[in-house]
């Protein structure tokens, strides 16, 4: 039925938000000329879903309500070029009942779905490497659309060139990564970036190395704001991710606490800016009662 609709949509892929495993060869041979997108927090099911020459998209987010994880499901997929931001998706995904795939939407992600993809960073050319800038992007973007327990977050990371960040920086109190050895400041481990989502909530900005070492936390910026020029209602904390990305070679990320809106700053411009997600897509519920014992 997927596959039907998704042609008679137009649909530029299926994407499956996977609790258990499927059949993989019945899934080739039913979708025989669309693309198929395989998303799920499990690694074995993407194990198989990619041995089968499926796209994978993981997720890590099991306790979340099926919309949230589907709309990170697209986002990955945008964010990993295996979904255009213009692209239409027949999504398939258990609405009903755990672990039966028992609902299909076909969404349309129109241009402002607020993401950036990796194409978009590369456009940065800055020498800050990629992986360290799509992290904490990717963190930033979290932060931004999830706050932190019902509450909105806003902070500010500057990633890369950070020795010559550290000279504009002063600890506005406890730095809480201070202490820590390396292999425990790494961007690239989720539990290093879940700790510093609580982190985030504190006042100040977050340093992080080129390399992805998170070097010190809830610093406080000064750097020259001579010659910058930015919209008007960005407050202090914009100013200051300006600021510290003219006066050196890193790439400043801000959360807004007031809406959610990340931008990145190079050079002392607003390069990109992404708006959050959740605001940006809406859900409709179903209208209808769940189907009966059929
Ligand atoms: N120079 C700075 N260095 C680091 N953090 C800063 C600096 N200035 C402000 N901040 C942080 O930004 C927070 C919010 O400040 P302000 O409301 O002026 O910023 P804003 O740019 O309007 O951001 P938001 O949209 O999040 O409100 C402060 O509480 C502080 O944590």
């Amino acid at each position: 039925m997927a596959a039907r609709l998704a042609e008679s949509e137009e649909a530029d892929a299926l994407l499956f938000l996977l609790e258990k495993p499927l059949d993989w060869e019945k899934l080739h041979a039913a979708t025989e000329n669309l693309s198929v997108l395989v998303a799920s927090d499990d690694a074995v099911i993407l194990g198989s879903a990619a041995k089968a020459e499926f796209s994978t998209v993981p997720l890590n987010m099991p306790d979340s309500p099926v919309y949230d994880q589907l709309a990170q499901a697209l986002l990955e997929s945008v964010a990993d070029d295996l979904l255009s931001p213009g692209s239409s998706v027949v999504a398939l995904y258990s609405g009903f009942e755990a672990g039966v795939l028992d609902s299909l939407s076909v969404v349309r992600l129109d241009e402002h779905l607020g993401r950036l993809t990796v194409r978009d960073l590369r456009k940065l050319e800055t020498r800050v490497p990629l992986d360290t800038l799509k992290t904490a992007v990717d963190l930033a973007v979290e932060i931004g659309r999830e706050g932190r327990e019902g509450k909105p977050v806003g902070t500010l990371f500057v990633v890369g060139d950070h020795k010559k960040v550290l000279e504009h920086c002063h600890p506005l109190g406890f730095d809480p990564v201070k202490g820590y050895v390396l292999a425990e400041r790494r961007l690239e481990d989720s539990k290093v970036r879940e700790a510093l989502k609580e982190v985030a909530q504190l006042d100040g900005a977050f340093v992080i190395s080129a390399k992805g070492n998170v070097t010190a936390s809830a610093q406080h910026i000064s750097a020259p704001a001579a010659d910058i020029t930015l919209s008007k209602g960005l407050g202090t904390r914009h100013w200051a991710a300006a600021a510290i990305s003219r006066a050196t070679a890193a790439v400043a990320i801000t959360v807004s606490e007031s809406n959610g809106t990340v931008r990145v700053f190079q050079n002392g411009q607003v390069m990109l800016r992404i708006e959050p997600f959740r605001r940006a897509m809406k859900w409709k519920d179903f209208e209808l009662d769940p189907p009966g014992g059929e």
